[in-house]
């Protein structure tokens, strides 16, 4: 510890104020966060990520590399000059856009053959924590890296999206944790076939401190009232609740990770609106196990419904949306694309001069 801090105050001394307080400030987080560990769930992911800004400090007088977190930085070369600031435009997050779609596409063997919906899901989980009275938690800050956050049982099986990301970060290290995270949400959406999603970097990664308390997420086992405690915190509507929740048509449920168990749909890495057109369709009964409360359907006995997933339709205030959906699908497209950028910019303090960027699908 003692060695590397002095590796960076000597690195650091070679650079201008501005650069060097941004780098003082990113590298006592570093040391911060390694003295204080991370979850236990995303060890690997997260300290790696980290290190890499040691690791950059640690090439000495071979050259510099250093990183801020996504908004410009000093670019070094390998013989040690200097080259100027990078500052990321439109063309570099495509290429982490079309390297996250890449891996979806080779990792294939996962789940229901894509990690597209656990990549929806981490980039919701980092959002979802926002609370609009203090302005606390949201996807600024990539908390979830660290204990207790990526601990909390709310987000159990996450590590798997955070691992697969791994790799891109690495290869991309200027992109902090918090922008990659919302970006790849973004990526497995549009390559699922949905919506565009228009994106804005800018979000920065948080110390430890930064971390929410638990209980912030929904819980599945509840109804309409605690959707409207949890949801409302965050700023939405009845109407953003239900299309928020149409991308229940992606994914399942995991026995060892939320308890509950199964799909929504019958095809999980496609976005549609047949969730909506299922809640109504189908005839829905408690499924008859030993794991928690939920719904299976009666024709199949294959799909799930959740307790809260069920609460949209028995809703007077949620269902007229839930049948607006299952009828018209470009119309959920259109509100989904609007309400998931706006779950995904809770509490990100842009620059104003920042555009939203709409990334070209890698199968269009
Ligand atoms: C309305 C309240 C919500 C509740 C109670 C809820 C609950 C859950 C639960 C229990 C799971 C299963 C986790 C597992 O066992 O792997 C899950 C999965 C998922 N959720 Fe939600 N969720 C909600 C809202 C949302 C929202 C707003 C989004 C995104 C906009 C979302 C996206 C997903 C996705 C994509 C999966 C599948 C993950 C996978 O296949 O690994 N959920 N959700």
């Amino acid at each position: 510890m003692a060695s590397a801090t002095r590796t960076f105050a000597r690195a650091s001394s070679a650079f201008r104020t501005g650069t060097r307080n941004t780098l003082l400030t990113v590298s006592r987080q570093t040391f911060r966060c390694q003295r204080r560990g991370y979850a236990s769930e995303p060890t690997k992911s997260s300290s790696s990520g980290l290190l890499i800004g040691v690791g950059a400090l640690a090439l000495g007088g071979a050259g510099y590399y250093f990183y801020t977190q996504g908004n410009g930085s000093l670019l070094s070369g390998s013989s040690g000059e200097t080259k100027g600031i990078f500052t990321p435009r439109f063309e570099d997050y495509q290429k982490v856009y079309n390297e996250v779609a890449e891996r979806l596409e080779e990792k294939d063997d996962y789940d229901d053959g894509s990690y597209g919906p656990v990549l929806v899901r981490l980039a919701w989980h980092a959002s979802g924590t926002f609370d609009k009275e203090t302005g606390t938690g949201g996807s600024n800050g990539a908390t979830m890296r660290f204990a207790p956050e990526g601990d909390h049982g709310a987000n159990a099986g996450l590590k798997a999206a955070r691992d697969f990301l791994e790799p891109v970060k690495q290869k991309f290290p200027w992109i902090s944790y918090s922008d990659l995270w919302i970006l790849s949400g973004v990526c497995a959406i549009q390559e699922m076939q949905g919506p565009t999603i228009p994106y804005r970097p800018g979000r920065l990664d948080k110390d430890i401190a930064a971390c929410t308390p638990d209980g912030r997420l929904p819980d599945a086992s509840q109804g309409n009232k605690h959707l409207r405690d949890i949801f409302y915190r965050m700023g939405f509507n009845d109407q953003e609740i239900v299309a928020l929740s149409g991308a229940h048509a992606l994914g399942r449920c995991h026995t060892d990770r939320s308890g509950f168990e199964g799909p929504w749909t019958f095809s999980p890495t496609v976005v549609t609106n047949d969730y909506y057109d299922l809640l109504l369709k189908e005839k829905w009964s408690w499924k008859k196990w030993n794991g928690p409360k939920q719904y299976e359907d009666k024709t199949s006995k294959s799909l799930m419904m959740l307790p809260t997933d069920m609460a949209l339709i028995t809703d007077k205030s949620f269902r007229p949306w839930v049948e607006k959906y299952a009828k018209d699908n470009d119309l959920f497209f259109k509100d989904f694309s609007a309400v998931i950028t706006k779950l995904f910019e809770l509490g990100v303090p842009f620059a104003e001069s920042t555009e939203k960027m709409t990334f070209k699908p890698t199968n269009a």
